[in-house]
């Protein structure tokens, strides 16, 4: 679950402070989905880097899963970040490494090499079982996100966030994607935050915000 109270984030340009969320509030129940939309610059991003552990909020209360974020030190808050999943427009995948040691890779540092018993099961659903061998180019984007996905999952995070996860995405492949992501995080209880600009993908969502001027409409 996620609470936030009155949040408050700054940007400092030179000698000038930006606010950029302004008094926010928020509420997300235990494994429900939420989709935040707003305008180009209205701080999605740092919104959810904020709910990430990757920026520290100016003022105000940022509780996830009953740990207070704006309370965590470096080190605590580096442990929090093993336990969510992120999910990026950009796939952030490894070039150098196939599709499966792609999946593989978190889930070995933060499980020191145990097995991933969901492994093959994973895989299937997201329909990668034929492209394990392959290398990250070599594949569509549709493919490449869903080897993001699986990553984030295989990792069996509390929450995932998602920015923009469909950016790079065609309409059809933005809803195969969305779909298969809300369908297998519902089913592990999974709380989701996804930034997008697509009004046509929050269907899939229990809740739907959009930011402007630092603030939930
Ligand atoms: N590292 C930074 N330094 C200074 N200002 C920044 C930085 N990152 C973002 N900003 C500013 O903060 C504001 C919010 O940016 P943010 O990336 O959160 O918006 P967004 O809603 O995610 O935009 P988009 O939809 O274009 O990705 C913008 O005005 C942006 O210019």
């Amino acid at each position: 679950m996620i609470e936030v109270k009155d949040l408050c984030f700054s940007r400092t340009d030179g000698d000038s402070k930006h606010n950029i969320l302004n008094q926010l509030n928020l509420s997300v129940p235990a494994a429900q989905h939420l989709a935040l939309l707003g305008d180009s610059g209205s701080g999605k991003t740092t919104f959810l880097h904020i709910l990430a552990g990757l920026l520290q909020a100016d003022s105000g209360s940022v509780n996830v899963n009953n740990q207070e974020l704006t309370q965590l030190n470096d080190k605590q808050l580096a442990l929090y970040r093993r336990k969510i999943g992120l999910i990026f427009q950009q796939y952030q995948l490894l070039d150098c490494l196939t599709v499966k040691q792609n999946i593989l890779f978190q889930h070995k540092l933060n499980y020191a090499g145990k097995a991933a018993t969901e492994f093959d099961s994973l895989v299937d659903s997201l329909g990668l079982s034929q492209k394990l061998n392959a290398l990250p180019h070599q594949l569509s984007g549709g493919e490449q996100q869903r080897v993001g996905i699986a990553r984030a999952l295989l990792n069996k995070p509390q929450i995932i966030f998602a920015d923009e996860p469909t950016g790079n995405l065609d309409q059809t492949r933005s809803h195969q994607v969305v779909e298969l992501l809300t369908k297998l995080c519902k089913a592990r209880e999974i709380n989701l935050v996804m930034v997008t600009h697509s009004q046509q993908l929050t269907d899939y969502f229990d809740q739907v915000k959009v930011l402007r001027d630092g603030l939930f409409d």
